[in-house]
């Protein structure tokens, strides 16, 4: 708690006319960091899949006072398109000082089915379009002496279960990013990052996929994405967000590791039948929450 603490100078101007990359900006989290980066009067990149909701989005910075507002649509499943969204950074604003990598491809909430290939594009989505945003934008950073911030969950520290594979790209996000901080550290790369573990935040998708088997209530998605600014600016190492919830079960994790699980496990609601491995060459999926 100490270590992870702010320190508590956060001012709303440090993000004034600050150039600053939101991806996943459609919608949930992402859309409300653009929208209070506006508000603060940064330049905003947005970008996700669906060109529509991002078009309301970028009018939405608008009218807010964002400094510039723009976004570029494609799928992070493509590392080329990754890159992309960080080269039109480059071509309009010459220099980058934020970098907030916190898209999601869709995944399922349900015992794991054995569909090895919904792991590796989850891992391409989720991890890999992560590292390759972070490599085209870092010469951009340390340049601003910029921040990196990884959104990532509970799930990629203390893992529940019905979320292998999503959890399995929140830990290699740890891994990577973590390792990675340290480097920057030794070489004096004035670059932050800041790893965002969230708990359960009330966005659409995440209700939709979970409210009706998880008993905890979730925290709202506003203050999120603002403490996700705040963390990010002040250059902090990690955000833990709820505090209480996600500092108590870190906590927990370190003492009493075989309790942390029993309680995770007691919070879930548990489904029916284990859903049936896929036979070799094929891919058995079960239907997703939201499809049913
Ligand atoms: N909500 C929660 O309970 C929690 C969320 N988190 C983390 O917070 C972050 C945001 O979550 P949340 O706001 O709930 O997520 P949402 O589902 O609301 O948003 C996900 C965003 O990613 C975009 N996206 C989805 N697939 C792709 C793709 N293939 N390529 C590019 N963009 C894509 C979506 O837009 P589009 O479909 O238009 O592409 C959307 O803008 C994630 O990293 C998540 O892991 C962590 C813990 C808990
Ligand atoms: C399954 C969701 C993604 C599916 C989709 O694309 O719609 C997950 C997105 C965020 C996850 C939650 C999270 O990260 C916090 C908790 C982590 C625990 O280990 C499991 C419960 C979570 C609430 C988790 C549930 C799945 C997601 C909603």
């Amino acid at each position: 708690v100490y270590f992870y603490s702010a320190p508590e100078n956060f001012n709303e101007e440090m993000l004034r006319g600050k150039r600053v990359i939101v991806t996943g900006a459609s919608s949930g989290i992402g859309e409300q960091m653009a929208y209070h980066l506006a508000r603060m009067g940064a330049h905003v990149l947005v970008t996700a899949r669906t060109e529509a909701k991002l078009q309301k989005v970028v009018e939405r910075c608008r009218e807010l006072g964002a400094a510039s507002a723009r976004f570029v649509s494609g799928s992070m499943e493509d590392t080329a398109f990754a890159e992309e969204v960080v080269k039109e950074a480059e071509n309009t604003w010459g220099g980058l000082d934020m970098l907030i990598l916190n898209h999601i491809g869709h995944s399922y909430f349900n015992y794991f089915d054995g569909d090895v290939d919904h792991i590796r594009k989850l891992l391409e989505t989720n991890f890999l379009s992560y590292v390759a945003m972070t490599v085209t934008a870092l010469p951009m950073l340390k340049e601003s002496e910029g921040n990196i911030v990884v959104v990532s969950s509970v799930a990629g520290k203390a893992p529940g279960p019905f979320a292998a594979p999503y959890s399995a790209t929140k830990f290699a996000l740890d891994g990577f990013f973590s390792s990675l901080r340290h480097e920057f550290i030794i070489e004096n790369v004035n670059v932050s990052i800041t790893l965002c573990i969230l708990g359960y935040i009330d966005t659409d998708n995440a209700m939709q996929a979970v409210s009706h088997a998880i008993k905890v209530a979730p925290s709202p998605k506003e203050e999120c994405a603002l403490e996700i600014i705040r963390s990010g600016a002040l250059r902090q190492h990690e955000l833990h967000y709820p505090p209480g919830i996600v500092n108590g079960m870190l906590l927990l994790r370190g003492l009493a590791p075989g309790f942390l699980d029993t309680l995770i496990r007691s919070n879930i609601v548990r489904f029916g039948q284990p859903v049936p491995q896929a036979a070799p060459g094929t891919s058995a999926q079960p239907p997703s929450v939201r499809e049913r």
